[in-house]
């Protein structure tokens, strides 16, 4: 983790606009640079508080919005608009309120969809979607997305990928179900580490004192296996964002100035 860069922000609603502010640059760079951007999403109270900032933003308008392939780093496997899903959470603090071509807002199937209450059969489906819009410069069935958010669990998951599970060993395969999650709801679908790996950058964004350990842990040397926000790394750069309590055992070494 020696490459990874901290910003540390003074509590979570900074951290979540800044975060936001970030991610329009990032987008209407690559859409400058390439005519179009991917962005992974990510559940949880981080990640949809910077699709809420993000939707007030008034510079939400420099992204093309029909030029933005989203995907999700995870999904909770339950029905289709159920509260709890990622999906849900985004379209209400974001994609419903922007102009996003549905073809390329590419969600993992619920529980009651195609494929049934079967997470396996899901998972391999979006294994599909993503081989599909790898392109040979990719070097592989996972897209290079340009930015993959992450939030972070008080044990160090990221996506559903949990300390010692199945997923954590999982080598092979780019997405994968996961069954019996210490977290609810327990059955879900997730990347697996080497497609986040795939990200040009991963920004990882946590807030509280209750993620302090993990953090911490994270970026001094703890294996992936143990806490597999240490394997979220990205091609060229991974970002950790930060409130002062989910900094506080960080040693300072990695510690900038308050932003
Ligand atoms: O369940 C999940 O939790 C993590 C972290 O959520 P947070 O509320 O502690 O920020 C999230 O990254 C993941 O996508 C989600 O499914």
């Amino acid at each position: 983790m020696s490459n990874a860069q901290v910003v540390v922000h003074r509590d979570g609603d900074l951290l979540a606009a800044a975060a936001a502010a970030r991610l329009v640059t990032r987008m209407v760079d690559a859409q400058a640079a390439r005519g179009s951007a991917s962005v992974v999403l990510t559940g949880g109270r981080t990640g949809t508080a910077v699709l809420e900032h993000l939707n007030r933003n008034g510079a939400r308008d420099a992204v093309d919005w029909s030029r933005v392939d989203l995907f999700w780093g995870d999904e909770r496997f339950l029905p289709s608009g159920h509260p709890e899903r990622n999906e849900t959470q985004a379209r209400a603090a974001l994609l419903d309120h922007v102009p996003v071509d549905p073809a390329r807002v590419h969600v993992m199937e619920p529980s009651d969809g195609k494929f049934g209450d079967d997470p396996e059969a899901a998972a391999s489906a979006y294994a599909d979607v993503l081989a599909s819009l790898a392109r040979p410069e990719d070097h592989g069935d996972v897209p290079t997305f340009d930015v993959c958010l992450l939030g972070v669990g008080e044990e160090g998951h990221v996506a559903s990928v949990f300390p010692a599970s199945p997923a954590v060993y999982e080598k092979e395969r780019t997405v994968v179900a996961v069954r019996n999650c210490p977290k609810p709801p327990p059955t879900r679908v997730s990347l697996t580490l080497s497609s986040v790996r795939r990200a040009q950058e991963v920004w990882l964004m946590t807030t509280g004192e209750a993620k302090a350990a993990a953090v911490a842990m994270a970026l001094t040397g703890t294996g992936e296996v143990q806490l597999p926000a240490a394997g979220a790394t990205g091609r060229r750069r991974t970002l950790w964002l930060l409130d002062t309590a989910a900094a506080s055992k960080v040693p300072a070494l990695f510690k900038p100035p308050l932003a």
